[in-house]
């Protein structure tokens, strides 16, 4: 998909009219290698090839808002009354976000009131819109010290025009939705219905997700500590599976349709010998299928080490009849419910390797939660701190249906149309993929062929 600079502006409530709290910060600053000027704007493409395909003048060439304080609000911020909503899975960095909202918004522009809506979107409901709690920075001055969202979290369909009527209920100017492709979506929903009502309320997504399948942000806030927490159970594998007769260590994280979180703990715990995400069909079967490849290493190596997003091979699944088969069956959200890859793997591969003469060990470990409910490292703590600074700003200047993020390493305001247009996938092409491959030294594919290409037998 081609983008045109149009795609990429941001909508404003209107004129910026109040001078900013933090005006006097920007009298002096101008872009540099680390700052983003008032105006300027933060190129999409960062090749020379690719912007030489580019036939426009440089104001053309499709690029972000850069985010940041402005000169100028829209909003009285004295005036102001702030909300925001968790909402979808958890990630860590949840607490770091809604506390670097709140100390913005109530130190530096000093708003009247910050609300929480509870228990995610369902917060906004008719039902539980009087559940809300006040925010503080003395009420959110330690959450960042544990994992999960104070506010509570969920799933499920909710009505647009009731969660405005929640909003307006409240006297809520700015709603701050930290949420997935999901979250952004029903941010998107609802700033059309506010719109449709001609009403005057900024909508600001804050991008999260373990999974780092929303686009247009370097990576989402979280994704590092969830991949460093799921190395260690890589690590743990390995143990094991060197330590057992014929030993298989099985690790299956989540990743639904991205395979990200696979292919970085992979190569954070560099002891992965086969890595399999959603973005990369394998075979089992055959030659160069994958059961052959498990075959082959533990016979030479006396073990293997597999790490398993949980989206991958689900047309492995598909077979009618199938146990392991889920059906096409949706969470609250509309989200697909997985098959169980991992039960057919061990099943196929405890059965080969034992018809070879090679009964396994199986060590099988299943993180699941214990990776998305950790505290936010140290670098996504900063990271969400400056998420959430550069959301207030937005907010404060009048932006809206837009999300922050950060862009070859500065932070950017990204319409929610962008947000949801697509969703960030391993590149099989790409050089992340490519450093997989080296590290495994897995064959680029198991089994199943691109059109016109010969599967290359292993890399090592
Ligand atoms: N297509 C959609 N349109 C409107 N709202 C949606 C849509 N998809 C999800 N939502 C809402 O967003 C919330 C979070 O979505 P979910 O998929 O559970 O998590 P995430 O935001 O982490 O992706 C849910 O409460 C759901 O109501
Ligand atoms: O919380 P649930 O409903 O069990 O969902 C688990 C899924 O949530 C995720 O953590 C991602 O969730 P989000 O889309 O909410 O960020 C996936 O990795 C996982 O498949
Ligand atoms: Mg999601």
């Amino acid at each position: 998909m081609t983008l045109h600079i149009d795609d990429l502006r941001v909508r404003h409530l209107g004129e910026c009219r109040y001078d900013s709290p933090l005006s006097e910060m920007l009298t002096t600053k101008q872009t540099s290698p680390h700052y983003v000027a008032e105006g300027d704007r933060v190129l999409l493409e960062d090749t020379v090839s690719m912007l030489a395909g580019h036939d426009v003048p440089p104001e053309q060439v499709p690029s972000f808002e850069a985010a940041g304080p402005r000169k100028k609000t829209y909003f009285d911020p004295s005036s102001v009354t702030a909300g925001i909503v968790t909402c979808g899975g958890l990630c860590p960095g949840i607490n770091n976000v809604i506390r670097g909202l709140v100390q913005e918004l109530a130190v530096h522009y000093k708003v009247k009131r910050i609300l929480g809506f509870r228990n995610g979107l369902r917060g906004l409901t008719s039902e539980y819109r009087d559940d809300t709690v006040e925010l503080t920075p003395e009420h959110v001055r330690d959450i960042h010290n544990a994992g999960g969202t104070i506010l509570g979290s969920s799933r499920g369909n909710q009505d647009p025009d009731e969660m405005v009527d929640s909003l307006v209920e409240h006297g809520v100017d700015v709603l701050f939705v930290i949420g997935g492709d999901g979250g952004m979506r029903a941010a998107t929903c609802l700033s059309t219905a506010i719109e449709a009502r001609g009403l005057d309320i900024a909508v600001l997504g804050v991008p999260k997700t373990i999974d780092n399948d929303l686009p247009f942000t370097d990576q989402s806030f979280g994704f590092q500590s969830a991949f460093a927490s799921a190395m260690d159970f890589i690590s743990s594998a390995s143990v094991e599976a060197a330590a057992s007769p014929n030993g298989v260590g099985l690790v299956k994280l989540m990743g639904r349709h991205s395979g990200f979180i696979a292919a970085y703990a992979a190569l954070a715990a560099n002891g992965a010998d086969i890595v399999l995400i959603p973005e990369i069909a394998f075979a089992l079967d055959g030659p160069d299928g994958l059961l052959a490849y498990v075959e082959q290493h533990v016979r030479k190596k006396g073990y293997v080490v597999i790490v398993l997003a949980e989206g991958a091979g689900q047309d492995l699944l598909e077979e009618p009849g199938l146990p392991h088969r889920n059906g096409q069956a949706t969470d609250a959200s509309g989200n697909l419910r997985l098959g169980k890859i991992d039960d057919l793997l061990k099943e196929r591969i405890t059965d080969h390797l034992t018809a070879v003469g090679l009964a396994p060990t199986m060590r099988y470990i299943d993180p699941s939660y214990a990776i998305r409910s950790v505290v936010a490292n140290a670098y996504d703590s900063v990271y969400c701190l400056r998420l959430a600074h550069a959301a207030a700003h937005a907010a404060m200047a009048g932006r809206t249906e837009v999300a922050v993020a950060r862009w070859r390493r500065r932070f950017v305001h990204v319409p929610l149309s962008l947000m949801t247009s697509r969703r960030n996938q391993v590149d099989p092409d790409g050089d992340l993929w490519m450093s997989v491959l080296e590290t495994t030294c897995q064959p680029a594919e198991f089994g199943v062929q691109r059109e016109g290409e010969k599967v290359p037998s292993g890399f090592c």
